[in-house]
């Protein structure tokens, strides 16, 4: 369909909705005639790294849990051994949709150093995983936007109704979410990695208008 496959990447707070997007958005892709590929990290029960963020993130990494270096060491190493089927799935179809990529780990470790998005915490994050590592960069990144509070309450709505959603540390600490929000904002304005487009997650969002912005 499109001669250049597209990554789009789904970045927001815990609970924002982002994964109910990307459904919707592979739907409206498809129905256009879009191949979609899908994705998402942290690659739970896929990588070892990934594994061990999930002790982390549980409390069951020590120290290590606590290290904001650390821990994004370990999802820069997920997304790294992830390149080689992301790539893949590059070229096997129009659009690839990813459902948290680098930005996430951008927003999380200023949003828990306290630092602002033009720190030193973030600049280390692009050395590492986009000029050390080469992961490849997004085409579009799309912020999900919603009030913390709302968030949290379907956090709290996917804990009751699905299997395994248990609220990890992060997911539990409004004032880091809040942080993060602030953050994801900040790279959006900034343009960090590509152009984004930022949609207000509390109101219906407009999937059609989407599709048009990612095919275009
Ligand atoms: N627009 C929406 N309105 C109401 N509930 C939603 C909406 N989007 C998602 N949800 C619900 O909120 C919870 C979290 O959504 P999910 O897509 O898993 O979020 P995320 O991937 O951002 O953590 C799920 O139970 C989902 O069904
Ligand atoms: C992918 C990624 C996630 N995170 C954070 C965001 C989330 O709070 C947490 C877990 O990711 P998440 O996608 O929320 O997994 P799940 O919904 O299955 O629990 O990790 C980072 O800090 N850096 C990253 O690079």
């Amino acid at each position: 369909m499109t001669a250049v496959s597209r990554l789009i990447v789904i970045e927001g707070i815990d609970g924002a909705g982002k994964r109910t997007l990307a459904d919707r958005l592979r739907t409206g892709l498809a129905a256009r005639g879009a191949s979609v590929g899908m994705g998402a990290f942290p690659r739970y029960d896929q990588d070892v790294h990934a594994d061990l963020v999930r002790d982390g993130l549980h409390g069951k990494l020590g120290p290590l849990g606590d290290s904001v270096y650390g821990m994004a060491v370990l999802y820069a190493l997920d997304r790294r051994a992830g390149a080689v089927e992301l790539r893949a799935a590059l070229r096997a179809n129009d659009v690839v949709l990813i459902d948290r990529y680098i930005a996430s780990n951008a927003a999380y470790g200023s949003a828990r150093l306290h630092e602002p998005v033009d720190g030193e915490f973030v600049t280390w994050v692009h050395d590492l995983e986009v000029d050390r590592f080469g992961l490849p960069r997004p085409d579009l990144q799309v912020l999900l936007s919603v009030p913390t509070e709302t968030a949290a309450a379907r956090a709290v709505h996917r804990e009751n109704t699905e299997a395994d959603r248990q609220r990890d540390l992060f997911e539990s600490d409004g004032g880091l979410q809040d942080r993060c929000a602030a953050r994801y904002a900040e790279l959006a304005a900034a343009s960090w990695l590509s152009p984004w487009v930022s949609l207000d997650g509390a109101l219906p969002v407009d999937v059609d208008g989407l599709v048009d912005v990612v095919l275009s």
